[in-house]
């Protein structure tokens, strides 16, 4: 029989520690407000940025609430984000609710989230960084697809990383939530698609009955921030930024701050195919990168390693990388 006994952190006696200054009077009044994405993903990563507060501060159930924003980006779904407006379809509504004081605290997934921000917020926290990689879903591998098959994607870089490896494969617009990809994939409108395993983590998908593969960092990056969680804050709001503060995993914000000073210095958008991942080990952080030409034809990549203390290192690298880049690649940037 094993051992039943368990430790939680939110019944440690202290390990909740004092709330911050003016949270207090705060919750005389009302709950703590977590602005969300409706999309079942957004709202299972907003559970989790409010079940890990109550541990943290040994709030009751009833003290930190979901408030879900329906999203412009969530409402289209038969064109590429890239024709219809970008990251900021899925961050303005969260945004206008933010900036208007309806909510306290505005949940992302960061690899949705722009790389410039309203000068009023401020990212103040990270979740614990999930699985970082993609996963191949259709096929046991990227070799075992069949000959031209039908890649379903919506994403410049996956369109891009396939193609780099297998030329003959032909990228079909895909788009809408995690469990609408995958029915596209079921019903037959692809052979194949790409999914972040953060998503298909977070919601729990079983994948019955569909070959897939987690592919390895080493030979597929994923998107910069992916499988990061950030929570977005006033910057004027002290007490929030303190509340949300002590949930910061470090390692992740330095990682995923990392990612965003590259995309920022490269000028990358929704249309420039880029992958890039940085790992922290101690306090020095490595970053690699690749950009890739549309068709996926010339790639360039490089890496760097620098003291997480080093803001500057990642703007390095994108000069580097964009110095020997081919103009099919440089394009699709507009570095500043
Ligand atoms: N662009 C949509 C999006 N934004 C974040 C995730 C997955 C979760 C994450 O990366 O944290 C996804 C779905 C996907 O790419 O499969």
């Amino acid at each position: 029989m094993a051992d039943t006994t368990h430790t939680f952190a939110s019944e440690t006696p202290g390990a909740s520690g004092a709330l911050p200054d003016g949270i207090a009077e705060i919750l005389a009044t009302r709950p703590i407000r977590l602005g969300t994405r409706a999309s079942p993903l957004a709202m299972a990563q907003a559970y989790m940025t409010a079940a890990a507060l109550r541990a943290r501060w040994g709030l009751a159930e009833d003290q930190v609430e979901l408030s879900p924003v329906v999203a412009s980006g969530d409402k289209i779904t038969d064109r590429p984000l890239a024709d219809v407006g970008g990251k900021a379809l899925w961050t303005r509504e969260l945004d206008w609710s933010l900036g208007g004081g309806t909510i306290d605290l505005s949940v992302h997934s960061m690899k949705d989230v722009e790389t410039i921000r309203p000068e009023a917020f401020v990212l103040a926290a990270m979740l614990p960084r999930a699985d970082v990689r993609d996963v191949l879903l259709g096929s046991p591998s990227i070799a075992a697809l069949p000959q031209g098959a039908r890649f379903g994607t919506s994403s410049p870089r996956r369109a891009a990383q396939i193609r780099m490896i297998r030329p003959d494969v032909v990228p079909v617009l895909f788009r809408g939530n995690v469990a609408t990809r995958i029915g596209k994939l079921q019903s037959g409108e692809a052979d194949a698609t790409l999914l972040a395993a953060a998503g298909l983590d977070r919601l729990g998908e079983r994948l019955t009955g569909i070959p897939s593969v987690r592919l390895e960092t080493e030979v597929w990056l994923p998107a910069p921030s992916q499988g990061a969680v950030g929570i977005e804050v006033r910057r004027d709001d002290a007490p929030m930024r303190a509340l949300i503060g002590g949930i910061d995993d470090a390692p992740t914000s330095a990682c995923v701050m990392a990612e965003r000073a590259l995309l920022e210095a490269l000028g990358g958008d929704c249309h420039s195919a880029i992958a890039a991942l940085a790992r922290i080990s101690g306090t020095t952080i490595h970053l690699r990168a690749v950009l890739y030409s549309e068709d996926g034809a010339q790639h360039v990549a490089g890496d760097t390693t620098f003291a997480a203390s080093d803001p500057g290192a990642p703007a390095l690298l994108a000069a580097e990388l964009l110095a020997k880049a081919p103009e099919t690649i440089t394009r699709l940037f507009n570095p500043r």
